[in-house]
This record gives structure tokens, sequence and C-alpha cells, in this order.
């Protein structure tokens, strides 16, 4: 893909599952800079990806073709305001704080930016990323682009034509692994109750997603329903385990769940 310079203003758990999947697959390391106030964030970054840390934004966003706002949500401001002295004309910010609206950034940088909000999540670490995009009205065709290609490089993408869809895929995706995490661990916690180590447990629990997650993948005219009813013995175990889940309104939960990380990414548009 086109190498443009990019600076990864923040450089957390987030920025770092995005460049690792970048410099994997093929990114010039030397091409992308990474910012953060503490070293201790900064050192690892450049030992293990070979790529330029600073802790100076100005100079890393001067210097860059494409801007990547990484940090938290609640300490954008106080990022942007700082880079208010930028020419942005030419340069591509790309966002990917959950719940600050292309409005708001447009504000603190106190510009209209070539702005694309994306909604990465963790597995872009290992080139397994689901992305949300949505490019704000001032997007030129080759910035809409490199941000498609950009994140096609950790994983795949989903564009949204309205920006509210950015929230929906926040639930849907940017927060979904935690979702299974947790799964996990309830299911490792009771594989342990039944008798197996730590180590059992968790592989037994984790091959099996690993499992029904490519078997979903290599099935794509196959609906979920159908696979789950394959797993289903008539009077078997997996049907008691199932009822047992509807019984406590699983999918009321989750459906709930979703909803509230959707009204927390809309309450964060209010607070910062
Ligand atoms: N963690 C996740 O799974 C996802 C996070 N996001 C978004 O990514 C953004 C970052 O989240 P995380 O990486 O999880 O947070 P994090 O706390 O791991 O990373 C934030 C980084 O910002 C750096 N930072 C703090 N002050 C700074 C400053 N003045 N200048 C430059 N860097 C500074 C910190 O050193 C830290 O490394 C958030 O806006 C979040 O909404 C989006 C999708 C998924
Ligand atoms: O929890 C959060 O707010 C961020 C956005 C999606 C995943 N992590």
């Amino acid at each position: 893909m086109e190498q443009r310079a990019i600076a990864f203003i923040g450089a957390g758990n987030m920025a770092r599952s995005i460049i690792a999947g970048l410099v994997a697959s093929g990114y010039a390391p030397d091409k992308i800079t990474a910012t953060a106030p503490s070293s201790a964030r900064r050192e690892p970054l450049a030992r293990d990806y070979g790529i330029h840390t600073t802790d100076n934004n100005l100079s890393a966003a001067s210097d860059a073709d494409v801007i990547v706002l990484a940090v938290k949500p609640q300490l954008m401001e106080d990022v942007c305001r700082p880079l208010q002295i930028l020419d942005f004309s030419g340069k591509l910010v790309i966002s990917i704080a959950a719940g600050i609206s292309a409005e708001r950034l447009n504000q603190m940088l106190a510009t209209n930016l070539s702005l694309v909000r994306v909604m990465p999540n963790t597995p872009s670490l290992i080139g397994k990323g689901m992305s949300g995009l949505f490019a704000s009205s001032h997007i030129n065709p080759n910035d809409r682009q490199f941000a498609e290609h950009l994140m096609q490089a950790v994983g795949e993408v989903c564009w949204v034509e309205q920006e509210s869809g950015i929230n929906g895929i926040i639930a849907a995706a940017g927060s979904a692994p935690a979702y299974f995490f947790l799964f996990m661990e309830a299911m490792q916690e009771e594989a342990i109750k039944q008798g197996f180590t730590p180590d059992q447990a968790r592989m037994l629990v984790q091959q099996s997603a690993l499992g029904a997650a490519e078997m979903v993948v290599a099935n794509p005219d196959t609906d979920l329903a159908t696979l789950r009813a394959q797993v289903t013995s008539k009077g078997g175990t997996t049907a008691e385990a199932i009822r047992t889940f509807n019984e406590c309104q699983l999918s009321d939960t989750v459906a709930k769940a979703m909803r509230a990380a959707v009204s927390r990414a809309e309450e964060m548009e209010k607070l910062f």
C-alpha cells in the first residue's frame, strides 16, 4: 500500500495493536512515529517494531501526512489544543477515539479536517481486526482510500454512511473482544471448578472458541443458528446447556450490554 508518514498521537493498547499489525503486514516502520509522554510506553514500541517514538506531539504531527489520534477521549481536547497551530491542509486525520464526534474534532483542532473516524479493535494486533470507518464530508477520495487500506492491513473494514453508525460498530466490534474474553473467563473458571488445571481449562476454552470462530468463517452460507443446531443433539447435553442460557435470557442480556455500550458512547459525545 501507499507508504505515507503516519504519526500516532498516543501510544497505548489500541495504537500498539494497529502498529503491530501494520508492521507485520509490511508497512515501513520508519514511516511510523508514535508519541507518549512516558518513555515506558515509547521504548517497547521502538524496540519491538522499529518505529520512531517521541514525546513531542507537535513535531510528530507536523512531520506526518497522516495523524492518528489515539489518546483517551477525556484527554483529546487537551492533546489537540496545542496542535491547532498546524496547517492541516494536505494532512489526513484519523481519530480512533470512542465518543468524540467529527464536529467536536473539528472544533478541537480549529479547522475543517480531512477526517476519518475509525473504530478498530485490539485483534488488529494479529491482523484479525475489525474496524468501522466514517468519513467526514471534507474527505478527498485518496484519503478515504488510504484510510481503508490502512485498516485493511490489520483486518476487515466496514464503512458506515451515518456517523451514529460508529457507535453501533463500538457495540458490535470495538468493545466485542472483551465480551468474548468475559465469556471465556467464566467458562475457564467453571472448568477449573470441575477439576481441570488452569492451563488445561484455558486450552479447552480457547481451542473451542477458536474452532467455533473458524467454523463460522469457513461456512459463510450457514447461519449461526444452524451451526448451533449441529452441536445440539436432541435430548443431549448441549440442549440442556442452551436451555439454561435461554432461561437466564442470554440474548436479552447481550442486547442490553450492546445498548449500554452505545448509550455510553452517546453520553461521552456530550461529556468530551
Ligand atoms: N482499547 C481498545 O480496545 C480500543 C480503544 N479505542 C480508542 O482508542 C483510544 C486509546 O485507547 P487505549 O489505547 O485503550 O488507551 P491507553 O490508555 O492504552 O492509551 C492511551 C495512550 O495515550 C498516551 N498519552 C497520554 N497523554 C498523552 C499526551 N498528552 N500526548 C500523547 N499521548 C498521550 C498514554 O501514554 C497512553 O499510552 C481511546 O480514545 C479509545 O476510545 C478504540 C477502539 C478499541
Ligand atoms: O472501552 C472503550 O471505551 C474503548 C472503545 C471500544 C473499546 N474500547
